[in-house]
């Protein structure tokens, strides 16, 4: 029998709901399964506090696909979805059977009245910090400053990989001027790519161009969880996470879901983006994760003749907004023909043209931030006062 989504039901059709009552497919539970390469991705919707204990549901589910004829892996999750009109679940969980005995499950902290509640998520092993590069709309050139900043902090002499979390739109194949599939240790963890010494785990690693485009939400985060928790990232200072653009549910649940250090917004010095960066702020500021600062990126041009700088855009507007809201304001980038020509050519230009203007701009930045990081992770970080 082909493999094929209605075999995949069909396979499912064994797996008892909760209480043992029905099936999980009968029962409306399976909301989605998606087929790449021979690897089946679905998911599993269960009320959000049933999560941890139905995770033996979810278990039999993950041993029945993998035994089907023609599957070379299995991927399913649990989701709790959002009810039209219902308070907002704690984030999705997203747990394991491969016998690791860490718990990956987020739960929210209660915090007394006054005091700033943090999500209590589980750090990634051997990961020191998770910074998010976000932009609140697309084509701001979010990616290119993920990446030049990736670049920018190793060549500051930090141990860096990039996540590329844009899982509609991913960039960093291209970007990076990778090609080729990641291996895999035992059929699961994935070994990230490499390139420039930089780490790299990237959806379009694993599926073809314009596949992922018509992912449905829960698939969408269990690609991302998989992608940042089973793959061999090893020690690292910090991961990059190229964020997808915008600032939907889509976003906040993965704001939500990683357990990020810090976000980066990126923004360009045009009104419209900035209504746009306020929105990404705020998206954060909902999940409490600290923003880091604002970057504002096409920020005036340089002309490659003469060198000769032009404020085009009306440069400064990102700088007054993040003194506005009280964040840090990181740097600005000039728009260059360079940058994008290096970013299209697979070279970045941080490696491209190490000792060029435009790399120490990136430089810079990433002072900036891995400064911002120490600040929040100081501040994170339990204390003891005498007074
Ligand atoms: N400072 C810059 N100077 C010149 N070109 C730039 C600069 N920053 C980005 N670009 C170019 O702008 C385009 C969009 O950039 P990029 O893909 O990084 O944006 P993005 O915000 O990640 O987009 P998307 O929302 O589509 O993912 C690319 O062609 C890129 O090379």
């Amino acid at each position: 029998m082909a493999l094929d989504k209605n075999t995949v039901l069909e396979a499912l059709k064994t797996v008892r709901g909760p209480d043992l009552d029905g099936n999980i497919v009968d029962l409306g539970m399976v909301s989605d399964v998606f087929i790449s390469d021979a690897k089946v991705y679905l998911s599993i919707n269960v009320p959000a506090e049933r999560a941890r204990e139905l995770e033996p549901m979810r278990q039999a589910a993950e041993r029945v696909v993998k035994a089907m004829a023609g599957v070379k892996g299995a991927l399913v999750s649990l989701t709790a979805e959002r009810k039209a009109g219902s308070a907002p679940p704690p984030p999705p969980q997203h747990t394991h059977s491969h016998g690791h005995d860490h718990s990956h499950g987020h739960s929210h902290a209660t915090a007394a009245p006054g005091q700033p509640a943090r999500p209590a998520k589980a750090g990634i092993p051997g990961i020191g910090a998770i910074i998010a590069v976000a932009s609140g709309k697309g084509g701001v050139g979010k990616s290119t400053t993920a990446v030049n900043l990736a670049l920018a902090l190793q060549a500051n002499g930090l141990k860096v990989g990039i996540l590329d979390a844009d899982v509609y739109g991913p960039s960093m194949p291209r970007l990076l001027g990778i090609t080729g599939r990641p291996q895999q240790i035992d059929g699961r963890i994935i070994v990230p790519m490499e390139n420039y010494g930089l780490k790299a785990m990237s959806i379009g690693f694993l599926v073809d161009e314009g596949t992922a485009m018509i992912w449905r939400g829960p698939m969408v985060q269990s690609a991302l969880m998989q992608m940042l928790r089973e793959v061999a990232w090893g020690e690292l200072d910090v991961l990059v996470v190229d964020m997808p653009p915008g600032t939907g549910d889509a976003q906040l649940t993965m704001a939500q879901q990683v357990p990020l250090t810090g976000a980066v917004i990126v923004s360009t010095p045009q009104d419209l983006a900035l209504i746009d960066a306020r929105k990404g702020i705020s998206m954060f500021n909902k999940v409490e994760v600290p923003v880091l600062g604002v970057v504002e990126n096409m920020s005036y041009f340089i002309a490659p003749d003469t060198g000769a700088r032009y404020d085009i855009f009306g440069h400064g507007g990102a700088r007054a907004e993040a003194e506005a809201i009280g964040a840090p304001f990181l740097g600005e980038v000039p728009l260059t023909i360079s940058i994008r020509e290096h970013s299209d050519a697979g070279t970045p230009i941080v490696v491209a043209e190490p000792d060029g203007p435009q790399a120490k701009v990136y430089r810079e930045i990433a002072t900036r931030v891995w400064s911002e990081v120490g600040r929040h992770s100081a501040r994170q970080a339990p204390t003891i006062t005498f007074e």
